[in-house]
């Protein structure tokens, strides 16, 4: 089996009394998409933010790509290439699409001498932006300042800014949420295709989403995996039916 790209052991994360994340280990192998579920408070994003460094937790250790990353920063991490949720309110929406990619480029380049220069028509900069606005179906958006955007094509743009970034992983937090069913639709299959050069932790509601794309799905209840399996083994399992699922399976 193929060496997972992030491997999570024995994590813990207590806020007061409460044990939001309770002995989590999981991991994330290359290619796959591992959908983690659970009902609300269950701990999703507690445990996302741990994984980018946002949190720490008490306990347990996170390694990426071999590399023991517990006691990185957010920014430490990301320069590893863990792909961190990037909200919508992070986008500079004034900007055009390309122009946000771009400062993704350019942050990743630390090419603070391109002050001097119009930076729209640095090729070095427009190439990769523009490449990765491609592989998220926005090319033809490029130039629409992303407050002209639609919900989903924001979305899509914060993921074309992660793939900018160079991520090896992406932790992504309900990115469905507030989508049409044709904006879910169009975004289930970007990250179809987006699990080759990515694997993708993906923490969702949208069931259908979930069924559609999980290679493993792990479900969290209490700040514990109650379960981990293909889309057959959870829809399959009883506890799972019972807890969360119930008619959604
Ligand atoms: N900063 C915090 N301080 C205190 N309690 C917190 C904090 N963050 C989260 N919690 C609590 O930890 C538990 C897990 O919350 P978390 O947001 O991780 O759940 P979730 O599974 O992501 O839920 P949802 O599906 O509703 O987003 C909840 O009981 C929540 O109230």
């Amino acid at each position: 089996m193929a060496e997972p790209v992030l491997d999570i052991r024995d994590l813990y994360k207590s806020f007061g009394g409460l044990k939001a994340t309770d002995g989590v280990s999981l991991d994330l192998r290359p290619g796959e998409i591992h959908a983690l579920i659970g009902p609300n408070g269950a701990g999703k994003t507690t445990l996302i933010h741990q994984i980018s460094g946002a949190l720490r937790p008490n306990a347990g250790s996170i390694r990426f790509l071999g590399q023991d990353v517990t006691g990185l920063d957010v920014a430490a991490r990301a320069r590893l290439g863990l792909g961190r949720t990037f909200q919508i309110s992070s986008l500079a929406m004034d900007f055009s699409a390309l122009r946000n990619v771009m400062l993704a480029v350019q942050g990743r380049q630390g090419a603070s001498f391109r002050f001097f220069r119009n930076v729209m028509s640095d090729a070095t900069l427009t190439e990769p932006a523009m490449a990765a606005l491609g592989r998220v179906g926005l090319a033809g958006r490029a130039a629409v300042p992303a407050s002209e955007l639609s919900h989903g094509e924001r979305r899509q743009l914060e993921i074309a800014i992660a793939l900018a970034l160079g991520s090896k992983a992406l932790l992504l937090d309900e990115p469905m949420a507030g989508m049409g069913q044709e904006g879910s639709r169009a975004l289930t299959g970007l990250l179809d295709a987006l699990r080759a050069e990515t694997p993708i932790l993906l923490v969702e509601h949208d069931m259908d989403a979930v069924f559609a794309l999980a290679d493993r799905i792990s479900v969290l209840v209490y700040g514990r995996i109650v379960a981990s399996g293909t889309v057959a083994e959870i829809r399959g399992n009883p506890d799972v039916r019972s807890a969360y699922l119930g008619e959604r399976a």
